[in-house]
């Protein structure tokens, strides 16, 4: 896969959820590692020259290093990427969306084409190297990412204090510079009433429940990133570990409310998820979401036998596809709010034929 194709197409690594572990409930596990060079001001105080020198130092390590993955990454600047590629790669999770509101040349991403490692460039930190996997696989995300940081760390020099690990431009950060996170499908704990108290109780454990596209960002569908709050004075190890087993107990919720549903409101269940399904084969004018929050119902109907079996590689493409930037790169032109609506509708209908399995 070359990175034209990343721009181009939908379908990333992370995407893959046909074997993975959990991935009925966990669409994705993601880490990423917040480093800062200690000789170069932290990116909010970049300037043309500091910049610069800053990318130089960049381009030389991920030229020189030796090791395989990092290798097959490519490198991208903002000021050669429009406004639609940016968020494009906002859309497919690469990068978050203040990062996209810049053009500057010294901001930027290093990604491997299938999307399963990249590296931001000057987003809040100097590098955020993150790992994408599907399902639940924190320990191998982690494994994945922090080889690119030893890849990195041996031609450059990261800014480290010997008591207080990384430094970073937040001081949440300080430590590991760490974020493990698991993008969750909780539509039973949402229909039931229960997210109010098990999100608060989450936030006791110290951990931080994200809407979609992760800070400051909204729930749609269902989705949830579930992630760690703190960096310091515990391992990395220890962050996955303790993450992997409070999601354990959050899956296990989920999985006891579907069952209760079942059985105390099966028609009105079996009528919410046909009529999602109906309204999304149907349709010809859909928003973002209305599609999202349909796709929710969907996929809980597929994954509770309720309707055909849709893949869900499909269905986690579907949730990309549909965005406007990706609408919009597809159609090849700009598009106002009814064709983009139109469209979605279009994309929704073919893709849920083909990813019925047996079609
Ligand atoms: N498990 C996940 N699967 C897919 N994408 C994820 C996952 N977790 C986070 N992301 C994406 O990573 C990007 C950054 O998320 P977010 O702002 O929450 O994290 P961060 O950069 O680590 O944050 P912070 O600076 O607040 O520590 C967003 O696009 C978000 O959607």
């Amino acid at each position: 896969m070359s990175i034209k194709k990343l721009f181009a197409e939908t379908f990333l690594a992370w995407m893959n959820g046909e074997t993975a572990s959990q991935s009925d409930i966990v669409i994705s596990s993601r880490v990423r590692l917040a480093r800062n060079l200690s000789d170069i001001a932290f990116p909010h105080l970049l300037n043309q020259e500091s910049g610069q020198k800053f990318m130089q130092l960049i381009y030389e390590a991920w030229q020189k290093s030796e090791f395989k993955e990092l290798k097959q990454m490519e490198l991208v600047t903002f000021e050669n990427l429009s406004a639609l590629d940016r968020k494009i790669l906002v859309e497919k999770h690469l990068i978050s969306p203040n990062h996209a509101q810049s053009t500057a040349f010294y901001q930027g991403l290093l990604v491997k084409p299938d999307g399963s490692l990249a590296v931001m460039i000057n987003e809040e930190d100097h590098l955020r190297i993150q790992c994408f996997l599907p399902g639940l696989q924190l320990e191998e995300a982690y494994r994945r990412a922090q080889e690119i940081d030893d890849a990195l760390e041996k031609e450059l020099d990261f800014a480290f204090d010997d008591r207080r690990g990384y430094l970073t431009s937040c001081p949440t950060n300080i430590g590991t510079g760490m974020r493990a996170s698991l993008m969750l499908h909780l539509p039973a704990i949402t229909i039931s009433g229960q997210s109010g108290h098990i999100f608060q109780n989450l936030n006791q454990l110290g951990l931080t429940v994200r809407g979609i596209y992760g800070e400051g960002t909204e729930a749609i569908g269902n989705f949830f990133q579930l992630s760690n709050q703190i960096t310091l004075g515990q391992s990395e190890e220890d962050i996955n570990a303790s993450l992997t087993t409070i999601s354990q107990q959050v899956i296990e919720q989920e999985r006891m409310l579907r069952k209760s549903l079942r059985e105390q409101m099966k028609y009105q269940l079996e009528d919410r998820i046909g009529r999602a399904y109906g309204i999304l084969t149907h349709a010809r004018l859909i928003s973002s979401n209305e599609a999202l929050t349909l796709l929710s119902d969907v996929r809980l109907g597929v994954d509770m036998g309720m309707i055909p079996r849709i893949s869900p590689n499909a269905l986690n493409e579907l949730v990309v596809d549909i965005r406007p930037a990706h609408l919009q790169k597809k159609a090849g032109s700009d598009m106002d709010a009814v064709s983009r609506d139109a469209k979605r509708a279009e994309v929704i209908r073919e893709k849920l034929q083909t990813g019925e399995e047996g079609s």
